[in-house]
Order: structure tokens, then C-alpha cells, then sequence
């Protein structure tokens, strides 16, 4: 018997409110508690907090669609602010194309080459932090600092305007959410900053190497089009900054408060890339996103019609005790998080999570020789967003290895 809209359970509270963005376990226990699929009045949009429900509609990409957008905004019915992502925004066969070609220049492979120089970078840039002292803001410092010093040369992008990158990437991370004062308060910067990015993506702006060169060397051999290779560039810049900020902040957050953890870690560099993606599990860098149902779709015993949005709360499924025991909510070196959803999963899970883990693997390693503890020097700021759960501040105190 599948149960109809109207008979599901309800809440009214704002996932969206800056105190459930800055602190949002408590909600999640209620969501998941409510039931498999919760209607948010205030909204009036469909609800999944639980893993299994959750990994179902990641995988089910013909019933949840993304080509109405992953956001609130439905693209069928309102204009999107920009020209809609080849791939995030895009289902197959139209996302078919451009997916392959970002797969290969993203791939482990073509990382291969970056692996040395990042580890040298990352060494670098630790070297520098500590140089100035055993107490410093990670998130300047580090978090910050490394992604923006290595990805932009990978990409290829000049020097000039990349402080661009991060207002950019804010500013998409919060219109997938609704138009609150979050997102309110970074419209004026939209034209100046999209303006910039859309200038980037052009083959002449790009370096003679890099991803951006690899995805025009695709469409030169027609791979993918002319049209498309600049938005297959933009993604990269959309998505490719911003969420490797938030994922090391996660990863430190994370160390910095199990100190237990740490010493594990120093014992066993090995464990590093396990470390992030534990991290990645335990904070969900990236909290949640829509899907569209695109027919009439049952979905946990309950039938929702076609052209509804539903919001994926991936960190809730990401501390579901259902899936991960009792012990869900604590960062963990021996659970083994693979099957978590903070990459996504699926059709669309992200392409560019090799690229994170390396620049995880990377400042991690070069902690761990660096350092014997690292721990909280004051308490950690969150920075509110729509989508991210980002950091503004994080105070760290270490002591040298
Ligand atoms: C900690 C870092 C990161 C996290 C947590 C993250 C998270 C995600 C998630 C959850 C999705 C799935 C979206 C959906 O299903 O609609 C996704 C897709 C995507 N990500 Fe990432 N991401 C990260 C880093 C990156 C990086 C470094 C890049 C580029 C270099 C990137 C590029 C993309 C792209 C292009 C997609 C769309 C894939 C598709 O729709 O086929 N991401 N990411
Ligand atoms: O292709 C792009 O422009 C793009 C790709 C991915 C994202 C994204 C959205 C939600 C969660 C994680 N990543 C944003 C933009």
C-alpha cells in the first residue's frame, strides 16, 4: 500500500536557518526519526534523511533527476542564474559526453604527475605555517591556502583575479538553497564574479597545459564540442575550490578533536586517505542538494508524483546509526567508511574526488612528519552557507614532531 502525500509526516523547521546551517544533528535526529520521507512545510518540499532512503534516489538517476536543477530553483519552471551545468544539471544522454571527458582528465591517471608536486606544495606550505609560530588560524592558513596554491595551476588559470574563486564558489554553493539572506547578501558580486569565471574558461585564458587544456585538447577531438569545453571548465572552477577548502577543514576539525586519532595517524601515514574520507562521512562537507521526480515514483512506500523537489540531507544519512551503528557520530579511524554519501553516489557521484583526496593525502602527510599534536587553540567558527558545512575560523595549537 503506498501511502500518499498527504498522510506524510510533516516539520516546519527551516534546514536553511542560519542555527540549524551551524548546528543541524539535532534536526537530522528528528528527520530520521519522523520517518523515511518528511514533507518541510516551509518549503513544501519532500524530505530524505536516512541512508538507505537517501543512496536509493542518488542511484535512481531516471526517477530523480537532476535536470531540473539540484537545487530548490526548478529549472523547468524558473529561469536558472546561469547557463545550467553539463553535468551536474544535466541527465544522460546530454551528461554522457562531458562526464567521460572530465573522468579521464580528473582520473587517477592523469593525477599521477600531480602527486610529487603536490606533496613538495604541501610540504612548502607547512614548512611556512609553522615557520610562523606552533598557533595559527587553519582556515587562512592552511585549508585556504593549499587548494588555492595548487589547483589553480593544475587547471591553468593566470594569476591575476583567482581571489575570485572563492567568492564564486560561495555564492553557488548558497543558490542551491533558497533565496534566505544568505544567498541575498552575495547576489550584488553575481555579475562581476560569473563575468570572471566565464572569461577563464576561454582557450586563450588557459595555460598550454593543465585540466583546462586537456578538456579543449577533448573537444579538438571532438570528444565533447567547442560550445561545451568552456562549461566543462567551469565546472572545475565551480566545484573544484570551495569543496576541497571545506573537506581539509573537515579532515583538521576532525584530528584536532580526537587527538587519539592523530597519534594513529603519525603511527600510520598510510591511513591518510582513509582519514578523509572518515572526515569526509563524519562533517559532510556538503550537506545536501535536490533531485526532481521526473514520473510518478514510489520511494519508501510512498508514491510522489512527478515534478516534486527532494532534498537529500547527506549529512544525516552520512550519521545514520541504521547504517553505522551506535557509534555513527564519532570520527573513527577503524570503521571503514567506504559506501558514504558524502561524495554523492551514483551516476553523479564526484569526478573531481580523486583531486580532493590527493590534496587531502597531501597536507596530511605533511602534518603528520611535522607534527606530533594538534589541538583546538580556541574555539572553531563555522561559516554559514546553504549547501556547505564551511569553516571561517579554526584555531589550531601544535607542537613539532
Ligand atoms: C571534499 C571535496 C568535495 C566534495 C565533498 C564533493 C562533493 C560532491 C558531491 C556530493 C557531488 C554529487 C552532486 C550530485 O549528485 O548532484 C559532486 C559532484 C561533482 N563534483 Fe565534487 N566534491 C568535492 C570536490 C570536487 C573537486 C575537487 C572537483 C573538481 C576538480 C569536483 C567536481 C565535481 C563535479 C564536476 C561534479 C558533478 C559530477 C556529475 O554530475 O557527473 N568536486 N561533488
Ligand atoms: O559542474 C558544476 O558547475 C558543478 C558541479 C558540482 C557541484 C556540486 C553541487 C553540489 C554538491 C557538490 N558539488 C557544483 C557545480
Amino acid at each position: 500500500m503506498t501511502a500518499a502525500l498527504d498522510h506524510l509526516p510533516t516539520t516546519d523547521v527551516d534546514p536553511f536557518a542560519p542555527e540549524v546551517l551551524t548546528d543541524p544533528l539535532a534536526f537530522h535526529e528528528e528527520l530520521r526519526a519522523a520517518g523515511p520521507l518528511v514533507r518541510l512545510t516551509r518549503y513544501d518540499v519532500l524530505a530524505l534523511g536516512r541512508y538507505t532512503d537517501v543512496r536509493a534516489a542518488l542511484v535512481d538517476w531516471q526517477s530523480f533527476r537532476s535536470g531540473a536543477g539540484v537545487g530548490m530553483l526548478n529549472f523547468h519552471t524558473e529561469t536558472p542564474w546561469r547557463p545550467p551545468s553539463l553535468l551536474l544539471e544535466a541527465d544522460p544522454p546530454h551528461h554522457d559526453a562531458p562526464r567521460r571527458v572530465l573522468g579521464k582528465v580528473l582520473g587517477p591517471r592523469a593525477l599521477r604527475v600531480l602527486r610529487e608536486r603536490w606533496a613538495a606544495d604541501a610540504e612548502t606550505l607547512v614548512d611556512e605555517v609553522l615557520a610562523g609560530g606552533y598557533e595559527f588560524d587553519a582556515v587562512p592558513a592552511l585549508t585556504e591556502a593549499f587548494p588555492l596554491r595548487v589547483f589553480p595551476d593544475a587547471v591553468g588559470l593566470p594569476e591575476q583575479g583567482r581571489e575570485n574563486l572563492l567568492p564564486y564558489g560561495d555564492l553557488l554553493f548558497n543558490a542551491f538553497g533558497p533565496r534566505n539572506a544568505l544567498l541575498e547578501e552575495k547576489l550584488p558580486r553575481l555579475g562581476e564574479l560569473s563575468a570572471w569565471v566565464n572569461a577563464q574558461c576561454a582557450r586563450e585564458a588557459l595555460a598550454g597545459e593543465g585540466f583546462g587544456a586537456d578538456i579543449w585538447a577533448a573537444a579538438d577531438r571532438g570528444d565533447i564540442t567547442a560550445e561545451q569545453a568552456p562549461l566543462v571548465v567551469r565546472s572545475l572552477l565551480s566545484a573544484g575550490v570551495d569543496t576541497t577548502v571545506t573537506g581539509l577543514a573537515a579532515v583538521l576539525h576532525a584530528v584536532a578533536r580526537y587527538p587519539e586519532q592523530w597519534a594513529r595517524l603519525r603511527a600510520d601515514p598510510g591511513l591518510a586517505r582513509v582519514a578523509f574520507d572518515e572526515a569526509v562521512r563524519w562533517e559532510s562537507p556538503v550537506q545536501t542538494f535536490f533531485r526532481t521526480t521526473a514520473t510518478d515514483t514510489e520511494l519508501a512506500g510512498v508514491r510522489i508524483p512527478a515534478g516534486r523537489k527532494v532534498l537529500m540531507f547527506l549529512g544525516s544519512a552520512n550519521r545514520d546509526p541504521r547504517h553505522w551503528g551506535p557509534g555513527a557520530g564519532t570520527f573513527d579511524l577503524d570503521r571503514d567508511p567506504s559506501g558514504h554519501v558524502g561524495f554523492g553516489m551514483g551516476l553523479h557521484q564526484c569526478v573531481g574526488q580523486h583531486v580532493a583526496r590527493l590534496e587531502a593525502e597531501a597536507v596530511l602527510t605533511a602534518l603528520a612528519a611535522r607534527v606530533a599534536t594538534i589541538t583546538p587553540a580556541g574555539p572553531p567558527r563555522r561559516r554559514p552557507n546553504n549547501t556547505m558545512r564551511a569553516w571561517a575560523s579554526m584555531p589550531l595549537r601544535v607542537t613539532p614532531a
